[in-house]
């Protein structure tokens, strides 16, 4: 791996200490970091490198996996971290930036490679990449990188207003759209079990599959995020980014080879052939739920409108599901759901694909019903592949039954989702982030739903905190014959 700087913007924030720090960390133990390696962290508090240094310490010491007790080389890490105190909105602050940057690279013995990370709020991105490219700090004689956080635009038009600012200091392929849906180890995961397996790459088509549903569940609420949260809404914070990249992960086809670029052509390929929705009939695919009071837990909690920072007559979607469709001959007439909601009755990220229940006539006789074939990919917060098959049970008089084959990998030293983007990223390689192509794609195909929602053209339903949503959401597959399926399934419900 190259010897770089890593210039971190928004370093006192909360997603540099929660987070960022700690992947660093990590990557050293790990021996994943260059031989030599400056890190520049830069806010606009007045901060001496010692108190950044003992920021970044507390840092570990909270959030890290790993915790650096024991950790005798850790005063010979910290020292790696200087800290430039610079107001990112004013050009003064970057020349002194870019001094300090090449005094390191001087004293460290350094090229001029550069890696520029903006974990500040979005409206700095463009800023904050085009005082870059003024102040001389990405004119380097080595290479610069440019990872930048979520969320890439508000709607269509401010993403591609923001793509054209931040293409005027980067190429497209400097650009590190992180994505942590992608960092997630289950994700990333997907490619492998698709591809690295003959029996599934033969059933991964519309000859074989009924359906596709992906799940993304929560049980917290807006928590202090009011101010952004009822701006966006679940449509913005998950489905235009997460839920859709989890749909290309898991609709991709083959690829001619597996590099970032021959992947990112496939994801590319489901974008195009997403079918789009008309404004006028987004009531019809689409479903958008607000949670109300309810109970977590055996906690009772508030409804959205009472959560502090949200207007009384708040109309933002917390939940959000719809039917999709990709019209290419691989998928032609499989419906994808997703789905994705706050104060919901579980935390639980996952992709369940129900397989053609072909054989469901044959036990008529015998008064057996088998249930489809499903495989479950768990993705959060439990992690593991399972697969629901039908089996006689020798002590139900050979009755069928649904049995799951189940994979849970040990996750305990597992690296978390910054870590394996961080060190992607450190090393050059993209498959694992955003392409503008993408984001582009993404924002077309929910242009209309915002739209739509702006123009309340559908019912906004209030579901109880704790519940799995909707009754419209779950009507929404039944008018297809199909129901949700959970990560795991209780037995009565198969049976
Ligand atoms: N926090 C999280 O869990 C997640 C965050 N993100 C994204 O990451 C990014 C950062 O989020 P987060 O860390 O939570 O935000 P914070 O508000 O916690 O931190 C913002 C950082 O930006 C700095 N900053 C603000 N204004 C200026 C300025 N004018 N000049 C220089 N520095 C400035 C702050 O410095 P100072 O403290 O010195 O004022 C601080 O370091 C956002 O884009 C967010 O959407 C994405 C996923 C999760
Ligand atoms: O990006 C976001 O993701 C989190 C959910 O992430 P997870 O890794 O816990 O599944 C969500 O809570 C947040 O609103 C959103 O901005």
């Amino acid at each position: 791996m190259d010897s770089m700087t890593f210039v971190l913007f928004g370093s006192t924030g909360d997603l540099a200490k929660r987070k960022i720090f700690p992947a660093i960390y990590n990557l050293l133990l790990d021996q994943k970091i260059p031989r030599a390696f400056s890190v520049i962290g830069v806010g606009r508090q007045e901060l001496t490198d010692v108190e950044f240094q003992s920021f970044v310490e507390q840092s570990l010491r909270t959030f890290s996996r790993r915790k650096p007790e024991d950790d005798s080389n850790l005063e010979e890490f910290l020292r790696i971290f200087r800290y430039c105190h610079l107001d990112v909105t004013k050009n003064e602050g970057y020349q002194s930036l870019l001094e300090m940057v090449q005094c390191r690279e001087k004293e460290l013995g350094i090229p001029e490679n550069r890696m520029f990370y903006l974990s500040v709020a979005p409206k700095f991105f463009d800023v904050i990449a085009l005082k870059i490219k003024e102040s001389g700090l990405g004119s380097t004689k080595g290479w610069k990188r440019l990872i930048i956080e979520k969320p890439f635009g508000h709607d269509l038009k401010s993403a591609q207003d923001l793509n054209e600012k931040v293409s005027k200091a980067f190429e497209e392929d400097e650009i590190y759209r992180i994505d942590h849906y992608l960092g997630k180890p289950m994700v990333q995961n997907l490619e492998a079990l698709e591809f690295a397996n003959p029996v599934f790459q033969a059933l991964w088509n519309n000859q074989y599959i009924a359906n596709v549903q992906i799940t993304a569940s929560e049980t917290v609420g807006v928590e202090e995020r009011a101010g952004y949260y009822d701006h966006a809404g679940a449509i913005r914070d998950m489905v235009q980014n997460h839920m859709l990249q989890m749909l290309m992960m898991t609709a991709m086809q083959l690829p001619k080879r597996l590099t970032a670029k021959d992947i990112r052509h496939e994801k590319r390929k489901v974008m195009e052939s997403l079918r789009p929705l008309r404004k006028d009939d987004v009531v019809k695919h689409v479903v958008r739920g607000q949670y109300g009071p309810g109970e977590i837990q055996n906690k009772a909690v508030i409804g959205y409108r009472e959560e502090p920072g949200v207007t009384r007559s708040s109309m933002t979607d917390t939940f959000v599901a719809a039917r999709l469709w990709i019209d290419d001959p691989f998928w032609k007439g499989v419906p994808f759901y997703i789905r994705t909601g706050k104060r919901m009755r579980e935390k639980s990220t996952h992709i369940v694909i129900e397989f053609k229940n072909t054989v469901k006539d044959l036990y008529i006789a015998q008064n057996e019903k088998p249930v489809p074939n499903l495989l479950v990919i768990q993705i959060n917060p439990n992690e593991g592949v399972s697969l629901q098959l039908n089996s006689k049970n020798p002590l139900k008089s050979g009755q069928i039954e649904p049995v799951t084959v189940d994979f849970s990998p040990d996750t305990k030293d597992v690296p978390e989702a910054y870590e394996l983007l961080l060190f992607d990223a450190l090393r050059g390689d993209s498959t694992f982030f955003v392409h503008w192509n993408e984001v582009e794609s993404s924002w077309k195909w929910v242009q209309p739903i915002l739209e739509a929602f702006e123009e309340n053209l559908l019912p906004l339903h209030l579901y109880p905190a704790g519940s799995e949503g909707p009754e419209a959401s779950r009507k929404l597959l039944e008018e297809d014959g199909f129901q949700w399926w959970l990560d795991k399934e209780p037995a009565e419900v198969l049976t």
